[in-house]
C-alpha cells in the first residue's frame, strides 16, 4: 500500500470530562477528496485542530505523508505540506486582496519575517499574489480591501491564502458557511478545479457542496466516526439521513 497523505490512528481528545473526539481512525490516500460531515458539536473542528497541530491529542497518533507529526508544532506541519482554513475569518480587513496574499506568501515561505521585502523579491511575491488571486476568481479585485469583499469573496481569499504555501494536504473548515446559493455553486466549481494530486479534507454542513466535491464521505457524531463511504452510499444511507434529519442542518 502507498503512503497516505494523512493517517489518524485511535485519536482521542478530551476536554475535562468531555470526549470531543473519540478513538478516530482516518486514512486519506494522496489526491483523494474527503468530506467530513456531522451535526454541531460532532467534533469536526476539534479533529481539524488535532490534525493541524492547534491542540494535541489526549491519545493516538497522526501521520502526515508517512511522518509521525503527533508531537510536532503546527508550523512544522505546514512545512510538510499541510494547510487549513478556519471557520472564523483570519483575513486582514484593512489590507487589500493582494496585500493579504503577500502576507500569506511571506508566512508560507518561513525564514525571516519580511512581509514586504524590497526590490526583486517584492515583484516576485506580487506576481505570485496575482496568480493566486486569479486562481480563485479574484483577479479583478486585487486592490479591494478584504473587508469590502462579499462574503463569498472573503471565502475565495481565504482559500487563496491557504494555497499560498502550495499545500499537498488542504483542510477547509466549513468554506460554504454563510454563502448564498450562487456563491455555493461558485465555491463548488473552485474546489472541483483544485489540483488532482492535492489531498482535500472538507468539513461541511452543506451536503450538496460536500457530495459534489468529495470522492468519499466520513460522518461523525458525538466525537465518533459513524459512517465511511462514497457520496452515493452517503446519499442512500438511512443512517446518514437520520443523522441529518436529527440535526439543524438539513
Ligand atoms: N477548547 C475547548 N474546550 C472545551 N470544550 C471544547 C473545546 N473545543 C471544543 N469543545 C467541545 O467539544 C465538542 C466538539 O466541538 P467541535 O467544535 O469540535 O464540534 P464541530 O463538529 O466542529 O461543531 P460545529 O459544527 O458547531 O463547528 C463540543 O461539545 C465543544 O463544546
Amino acid at each position: 500500500m502507498s503512503t497516505p497523505a494523512l493517517e489518524l490512528r485511535s485519536v482521542t481528545r478530551r476536554f475535562g470530562g468531555l470526549v470531543a473526539v473519540h478513538d478516530v481512525d482516518l486514512r486519506l490516500e494522496v489526491g483523494t477528496k474527503r468530506a467530513l460531515l456531522g451535526p454541531n458539536g460532532a467534533g469536526k473542528t476539534t479533529l481539524v485542530n488535532l490534525i493541524s497541530g492547534v491542540v494535541p491529542p489526549s491519545s493516538g497518533e497522526i501521520d502526515v505523508f508517512g511522518v509521525d507529526v503527533t508531537r510536532e508544532s503546527g508550523r512544522r506541519r505546514v512545512g510538510r505540506g499541510l494547510a487549513r482554513t478556519y471557520q472564523e475569518s483570519k483575513l486582514f480587513a484593512g489590507l487589500n486582496v493582494q496585500q493579504n496574499l503577500m502576507l500569506a506568501l511571506a508566512g508560507a515561505h518561513g525564514g525571516r519575517w519580511r512581509p514586504f521585502p524590497g526590490g526583486r523579491a517584492t515583484r516576485a511575491r506580487r506576481e505570485r499574489a496575482r496568480e493566486l488571486a486569479h486562481r480563485v476568481g479574484l483577479a479583478n479585485q486585487c486592490g479591494m480591501l478584504a473587508d469590502a469583499l462579499s462574503h463569498g469573496g472573503k471565502r475565495q481569499l481565504e482559500l487563496a491564502m491557504a494555497l499560498a504555501s502550495e499545500p499537498r494536504l488542504l483542510i477547509l473548515d466549513e468554506p460554504a458557511a454563510g454563502l448564498s446559493p450562487s456563491e455555493r455553486v461558485m465555491l463548488t466549481e473552485l474546489l472541483d478545479e483544485l489540483d488532482e494530486d492535492l489531498t482535500l479534507l472538507l468539513i461541511e454542513h452543506d451536503m450538496n457542496v460536500a457530495l459534489a466535491v468529495a470522492d468519499s464521505v466520513t460522518v461523525m457524531v458525538d466525537g465518533t466516526v459513524m459512517f465511511n463511504g462514497t457520496p452515493g452510499e452517503a446519499s442512500d444511507s438511512q443512517l446518514v439521513h437520520d443523522i441529518y434529519l436529527g440535526s439543524a442542518h438539513v
